[in-house]
């Protein structure tokens, strides 16, 4: 971490877990012996211990326990309607320099890795667009119509998966999810609405376990992944 910058780790927490239909929402389920919120945490203090950690919860939040924040740094935020909100809610709330850099991750992502951390940050200085991490798509693309029959296959060249972190200068990510909002554009990623701006942040081929817990089955293989990242040879 470059030390005359500040880095500012968003984690938007502030989502229901619909897709999973739990009792609570999906960040407050547990994986081993600590909650999702609490393992994502944890790896993002491991890779960036001196980071401020902005934490975008629901107001409403009857779940949340602060012990489970290992970062010296933070400030709680509220969340917003959609998941753009909450990290503009996190932006507008800081007071950061225009070239400080934030990196944005779902809570959603335990199993990201510090390695991966790491080389998103060292991408993130480095280009003037941000970057993100990323995955290419490495099944074949299938179009389907209303009635779910395929109508045609896609090609798959140069597609690729967004994931996170995604990491962009304060001022840049600022102006872009501003001007999302403006204009009534629903963006589902900070690169969406940079790219919006006229930019081209960088893809980095990421990790293919950082998985999105949505679904009930990707609780199980987030286990897995867990286990499997502490010891490789089990
Ligand atoms: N208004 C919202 C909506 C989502 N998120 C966060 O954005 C990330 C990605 O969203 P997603 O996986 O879709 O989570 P949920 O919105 O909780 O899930 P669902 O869409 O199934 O309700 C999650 O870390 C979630 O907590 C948020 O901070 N504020
Ligand atoms: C930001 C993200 O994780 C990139 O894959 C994703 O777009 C957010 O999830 P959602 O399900 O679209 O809200």
């Amino acid at each position: 971490m470059s030390a005359d910058r500040t880095l500012w780790l968003i984690v938007p927490a502030a989502g229901q877990g619909r897709r999973m239909g739990a009792d609570r929402p999906k960040q407050y389920l547990t994986l081993g012996e600590q909650p999702i919120l609490a393992h994502t945490l944890a790896r993002l203090y491991q890779a960036f211990p001196e980071a401020v950690l902005v934490l975008c919860l629901d107001s409403d939040d009857a779940w949340f326990q602060p012990e489970w924040v290992p970062f010296a740094r933070w400030q709680r935020v509220s969340g917003g309607e959609e998941r753009m909100d909450s990290v503009l809610n996190a932006l507008v709330a800081i007071a950061a320099q225009e070239d400080d850099i934030v990196m944005v991750h779902d809570v959603a992502r335990p199993c990201i890795t510090p390695d991966d951390l790491h080389t998103l940050y060292q991408a993130a200085c480095r280009h003037p667009s941000g970057a993100l991490l990323a995955m290419p798509v490495a099944d074949t693309m299938k179009r389907a119509s209303a009635e779910c029959h395929s109508m045609r296959t896609e090609p798959r060249d140069g597609l690729w998966h967004a994931l996170t972190p995604q990491g962009f200068r304060y001022a840049l990510l600022l102006e872009a999810l501003q001007s999302a909002r403006c204009h009534q554009r629903l963006v589902t990623d900070e690169a969406s609405a940079v790219e919006a701006l006229g930019e081209q942040p960088l893809l980095v081929s990421g990790r293919r376990d950082n998985l999105k817990v949505t679904h009930p089955d990707d609780l199980a293989l987030a286990s897995a992944i867990l286990v499997a990242q502490l010891d490789p040879l089990t």
